[in-house]
């Protein structure tokens, strides 16, 4: 059943990312959170929500809703009524659960120690199976998400701190997880024991009144262009399998799982994260560049203009531009009011959505042998459309380079690329896949090509590969535990809502 989101309780479509931003002890948190989320909008669209903290008695507040960050929290009345000096928010496309407002993060409970909110990205590969047992004992589900089994199994728990509690229910959980916890005595940062989803630390130095030591602000996010906007300095990333703890007394680190090596998706790299990020100590944008020098070296090709599928095509274009010496130029004019293609529900509105989204800059095409630069094939919608248009506008030749090898298996840990059925690789070969997207030749990078531009000079050591890359290799680092239940008949949910 590979293919299928890994614990679906009611009928999804696919979508892929999310984004987490968490902050203590800053003025005007909740608006700080809006605007961290604001930065992390491209890793979710779907909805958005921010929970936050007063510490002078009045509690915790929430405010959550379904589309973009600026749309929900675009009054300030709105960020008004969040007050507090701490608070968690969540950037979302679904990968388990439906698009409606009881799925939208961050999930906010009461427990014996008072509330707490946390904030999800990634996947739980066992999120169905603990789902039915946690029900068996009498929890009763509020949402259909995933990363609902986080609340009960720390309110079952029978540790008495929040954090031995967390603990305790993060070893029973099996998949990719970095999250954002709020409760009364702390904000916590978790990566899990992969560190397969980023999570990194800034932090803000507040200006000392009097010349009195003041406290720092303290900042988690998805990425490290979160920071930028609310002024905080990149502290570090989170490592795998650590848990942070922040509180008055600054930021305390247990790691739950011992050490391990770290498998960080590599697919991060390749498309999801905003260029100006650091992650994992490389520049996506350097790291994109290197990239597209390693494919012009791979896969060279005689040509009069290199150009980039915009946008996540064009680092790597510039990087083979370089390399191959050949002009790069902006062949394709992108639309930027139109959202991601890859991430759209159906495929009917993935099409219109390219359609809407690309024209052809005929003055840089016609007459012109073209090297087309993208970061992916994933169902072929957006390369078929793009091949077409750039013959249309008058290429002699087209050619297609791909900085990223085949996509041929489906990602389980938080990115939500389709069934494997859909994956045109999947099903192709390459030349295959020419013919059907139309080119005169396609190419990808090889998957030891991506290890060296990312730093491994040596190329994918199969033994120990550095970096997640299941969905080029099928080698799944975490175990797919929900995957062989998927078959089970599963009693009908809550799947719309209207308010
Ligand atoms: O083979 P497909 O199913 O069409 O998916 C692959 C395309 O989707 C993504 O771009 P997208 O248009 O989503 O976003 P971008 O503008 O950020 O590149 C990716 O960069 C590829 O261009
Ligand atoms: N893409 C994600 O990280 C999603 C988080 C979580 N699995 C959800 O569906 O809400
Ligand atoms: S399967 Fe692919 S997209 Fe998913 S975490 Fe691994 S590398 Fe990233
Ligand atoms: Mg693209």
């Amino acid at each position: 059943m590979l293919g299928e989101p890994s614990g679906p309780h009611d009928d999804d479509k696919p979508h892929e990312e999310c984004g987490v931003f968490g902050i203590w002890n800053a003025h005007d948190a909740g608006a700080m959170t809006a605007l961290g989320l604001h930065a992390l909008q491209h890793r979710g669209q779907e909805a958005t929500g921010i929970v936050s903290f007063d510490k002078q008695g009045s509690g915790f507040h929430t405010h959550k809703g379904l589309g973009l960050v600026g749309d929900v929290f675009g009054d300030a009345r709105i960020i008004g009524a969040l007050p507090g000096h701490a608070a968690v928010g969540h950037n979302r496309y679904a990968t388990t659960g439906a698009t409606v407002i009881r799925n939208v993060q961050p999930l906010y409970a009461e427990f014996e120690f008072g509330g707490l909110a946390v904030g999800h990205n990634g996947n739980l590969t066992n999120a169905a199976n603990l789902r039915r047992a946690l029900v068996r004992r009498g929890c009763i589900f509020q949402s259909t998400t995933d990363s609902e089994v986080f609340i009960h199994l720390i309110a079952i728990s029978l540790y008495s701190s929040v954090t031995d509690r967390l603990t305790d229910a993060l070893k029973q959980v099996i998949g990719a997880y970095s999250l954002v916890v709020l409760t009364q005595e702390g904000l916590i940062g978790v990566r899990d024991p992969l560190g397969v989803r980023p999570l990194i630390l800034g932090r803000i130095d507040q200006p000392s009144e009097n010349g009195l030591e003041t406290k720092p602000s303290w900042v988690l996010a998805s990425e490290s262009c979160a920071l930028d906007i609310v002024g905080a300095e990149f502290e570090r990333d989170i490592e795998p399998g650590e848990i942070v703890i922040i509180n008055d007394d600054g930021v305390r680190s247990i790691r739950p799982f011992g050490n391990q090596a770290g498998r960080f998706c590599v697919f991060e790299y390749i498309y999801f994260a905003r260029p100006d990020s650091v992650l994992d100590g490389h520049g996506v944008y350097e790291a994109r560049k290197r990239i597209g020098v390693e494919l012009a070296r791979e896969s060279a090709i005689e040509a009069d203009v290199i150009v980039p599928v915009p946008d996540s095509g064009v680092p790597s274009a510039i990087g083979f531009a370089v390399a191959s010496g050949i002009p790069f130029e902006l062949g394709i004019i992108r639309n930027h009011y139109v959202g991601r293609t890859f991430i759209e529900p159906t495929d009917q509105i993935r099409n219109l959505g390219v359609k809407l989204k690309h024209s052809a800059n005929k003055a840089m095409i016609e007459g012109k042998r073209v090297v087309l630069v993208d970061d992916s094939i994933v169902r072929g919608t957006t390369s078929r459309k793009i091949v077409e248009m750039v013959r249309a506008a008058g290429a002699t030749e087209v050619h297609m380079r791909i900085s990223s090898p085949p996509t041929t298996h489906s990602c389980f840990y938080g990115i939500d690329t389709p069934e494997r059925g859909k994956l045109l690789a999947a099903n192709h070969s390459v030349e295959e896949m020419a013919r059907l997207i139309g080119a005169d030749s396609l190419a990808f990078i090889s998957i030891d090509g991506l290890y060296r531009a990312l730093g491994r000079p040596e190329g994918r050591d199969p033994e120990t590969p550095h970096y997640c890359d299941a969905c080029f290799t099928g080698d799944y680092p975490i175990s797919l535990a929900d995957i062989d239940e998927n078959s089970r008949a599963r009693a009908p949910v809550l799947v719309s809502e209207a308010s």
